[in-house]
């Protein structure tokens, strides 16, 4: 039988390298150095490349959560960046995606000197909706945020907000929008435990709107509660990729070596 599955995102041999220019050579990063270029317009010699996600290949489909998780550096949110379509993909191969994919965090540029309620407000016009939608929406993501639990800091300066206030709001934004495909990158790490417990319920209904959710993240158990597929990634290259269970005790046994 043919799969029926809808197909959001293909990745197809991708492969993305990060290039450093002028990293070499002591004394080419002086304001010097670098008028010399510009006048000359000579690139400075040197060009470091990191490979950092070598030949990744897999479909994933809609109505699907998938958990990406790999040791540090392993390239988990190059990859999720390279899918929002932030950074290019190396000749040869490439991502598809259906929609346009949100990176939760980047999508949400949130003004320090503004209010939560007037970032919510530019965070969801951002996002393509309209003032009526955006009046209908703004209290139930500040509500969802929970920043108005300790006083009215909803009507504060960003820049009065605690690190964990502000990623909070921020994925209140973000996942306050159908996406086709939801990008996100440890979000659910910060936050306190009843935060992480109503974004997690967030993903999964998210992810019943049929929409695909990527999550990148080292809590085992954020990926055990979400996501019923997983991608094992390291040094770049796909190592696993099939169900949470499975991928994780393969995952387990290797950093435990
Ligand atoms: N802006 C950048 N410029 C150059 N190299 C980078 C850049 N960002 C990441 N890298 C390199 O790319 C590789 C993959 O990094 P990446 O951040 O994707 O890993 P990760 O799996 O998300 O790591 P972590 O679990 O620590 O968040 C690493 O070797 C890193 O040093």
């Amino acid at each position: 039988m043919a799969d029926q599955r809808e197909p959001t995102v293909i990745a197809d041999n991708a492969h993305v390298v990060y290039r450093i220019y002028g990293s070499a050579a002591a004394g080419s990063n002086t304001p010097l150095a670098s008028f010399k270029r510009i006048v000359t317009g000579k690139k400075s010699g040197a060009v470091r490349e990191v490979h950092a996600v070598k030949g990744v290949s897999f479909v994933a489909y809609k109505g699907e959560a998938i958990g990406l998780i790999g040791t540090n550096g392993s390239g988990k949110s190059t990859l999720l960046r390279a899918i929002a379509g932030l950074l290019p993909v190396e000749r040869g191969g490439g991502i598809f995606a259906a929609g346009q994919p949100s990176l939760l965090g980047v999508n949400a540029a949130l003004m320090n000197d503004l209010s939560g309620e007037r970032n919510v407000e530019l965070g969801c016009l951002a996002m393509g909706m309209t003032p009526a939608q955006v009046k209908e929406q703004a209290p139930g993501i500040i509500e969802f945020s929970g920043i108005n639990e300790r006083g009215d800091f909803s009507s504060l300066p960003m820049k009065t907000y605690s690190s964990g206030m502000a990623a909070r709001l921020r994925f209140s934004i973000a996942a306050a929008k159908k996406h086709d495909v939801l990008l996100i990158d440890e979000a659910l790490a910060t936050g306190d435990a009843k935060f992480r417990k109503r974004s997690e319920q967030r993903v999964r209904d998210l992810r019943k709107e049929a929409g695909t959710v990527f999550l990148v993240s080292h809590s085992e158990q954020s990926i055990r509660d979400t996501c019923e597929r997983t991608i094992w990634l390291e040094s770049g290259v796909i190592r696993a990729d099939g169900t949470t269970d499975d991928v994780l005790k393969e995952y387990e046994t290797y950093v435990s070596k």
